[in-house]
């Protein structure tokens, strides 16, 4: 079945373009089976594209991509079926009601059942399971857009996938609605032990699903780790605050644990309020990319005369 029964994704060395712009640039990742791996980065950093080979839905210029075992440009319709997408192009099917919808397009997995998965996902749980139990009966086009996002996850989940592809999933739901959101990702994690890729631009929701974190940034992968591991690629950036003998202090320190130590072992007696601030997710982001983007703008003519001086 798969040459790595490990790993659910592996990628090396995958480039792709469109037409003569290269838009992935030697980009390497795995994730294991059961992993939650969100892959980060902004407008236009790739995100899309990358998950569009690893789905077989463009072809790479360079590099192997292996996902559940097959290389995705030769995934056949058993290896289709195992996977999740989550598409937004359900609203050709306005007339359909939302259960028949779910229901037709969960037959399409019957003959894909096995015993320790059966398929496709009982309608009436998933219904629930997204939120969409009350909407059964209703026509696709008379959905509100949140509702219909929720269609959309719940037909990339029916197949019960093995691997799961959510391409922003959250935009346009509401904060109740996100957060039921994401019971059900971890449910689909857990209890199904998909795995899952995530594309986001709301790092608060990828630091709540992710067990790891890939950032891209114009084709290449500039971080790949947890959110920990990548806050602390940032040097200093612990913020210690605390006031002492009635005076306000503020530090940014690479190592808050270390600082805090030697501050109570010198200046204990004095010290009446102590607050640790870590690196969140988005000033990790916001700095790496930052970082990224300043090292490969090539220096303005003003910036070369003064290097030439
Ligand atoms: N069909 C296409 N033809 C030509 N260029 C494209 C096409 N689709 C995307 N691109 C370009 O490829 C690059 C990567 O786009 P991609 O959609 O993968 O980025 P993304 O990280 O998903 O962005 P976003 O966060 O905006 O969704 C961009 O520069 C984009 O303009």
């Amino acid at each position: 079945m798969t040459t790595n029964e490990r790993d659910a994704i592996e990628v090396e060395g995958l480039r792709m373009r469109y037409g003569s712009t290269d838009v992935l640039h030697d980009v390497s990742f795995s994730a294991r089976r059961g992993e939650v791996l969100a892959l980060l980065g902004p407008n236009g950093a790739g995100k899309t594209s990358t998950i569009e080979v690893l789905e077989g839905f463009r072809m790479r210029s360079a590099g192997r991509v292996e996902v559940l075992g097959l290389d995705p440009a030769q995934g056949n319709e058993q290896w289709r079926a195992r996977i999740g997408v989550v598409l937004q192009s359900w609203r050709d099917h306005a007339k359909w009601r939302v259960r028949e919808l779910l229901a037709y397009q969960g037959s399409l997995y019957e003959s894909y059942s096995a015993p320790s998965i059966p398929r496709p996902w009982r309608i009436d749980d998933l219904l629930a399971a997204v939120g969409l139990a009350e909407q059964a009966h209703r026509p696709v086009g008379k959905l509100s857009g949140g509702q219909r996002r929720r269609l959309d996850v719940a037909i990339g989940l029916v197949g019960r996938p093995d691997l799961v592809f959510l391409d922003e999933p959250t935009t346009g739901l509401d904060p109740k609605a996100r957060r039921d959101f994401h019971g059900l990702v971890r449910q689909i994690s857990d209890d199904l032990g998909a795995t899952i890729l995530i594309t986001t631009h709301d790092l608060d929701e990828a630091e709540n699903l992710a067990d790891r974190i890939i950032i891209l940034v114009d084709g290449r992968i500039i971080a790949d780790g947890t959110s920990e591991q990548l806050s602390r690629q940032i040097v200093g950036h612990d913020e210690v605050r605390w006031v002492q003998d009635g005076a306000h202090h503020a530090r940014s320190v690479p190592d808050s644990t270390a600082f805090v130590r030697e501050l109570f072992m010198s200046e204990g007696h004095g010290i009446s309020e102590l607050e640790i601030r870590r690196a969140s997710l988005e000033d990790t982001y916001l700095t790496l990319v930052r970082e990224a983007e300043l090292a490969t703008t090539p220096p303005t003519e003003i910036e070369l005369e003064e290097a030439s001086r």
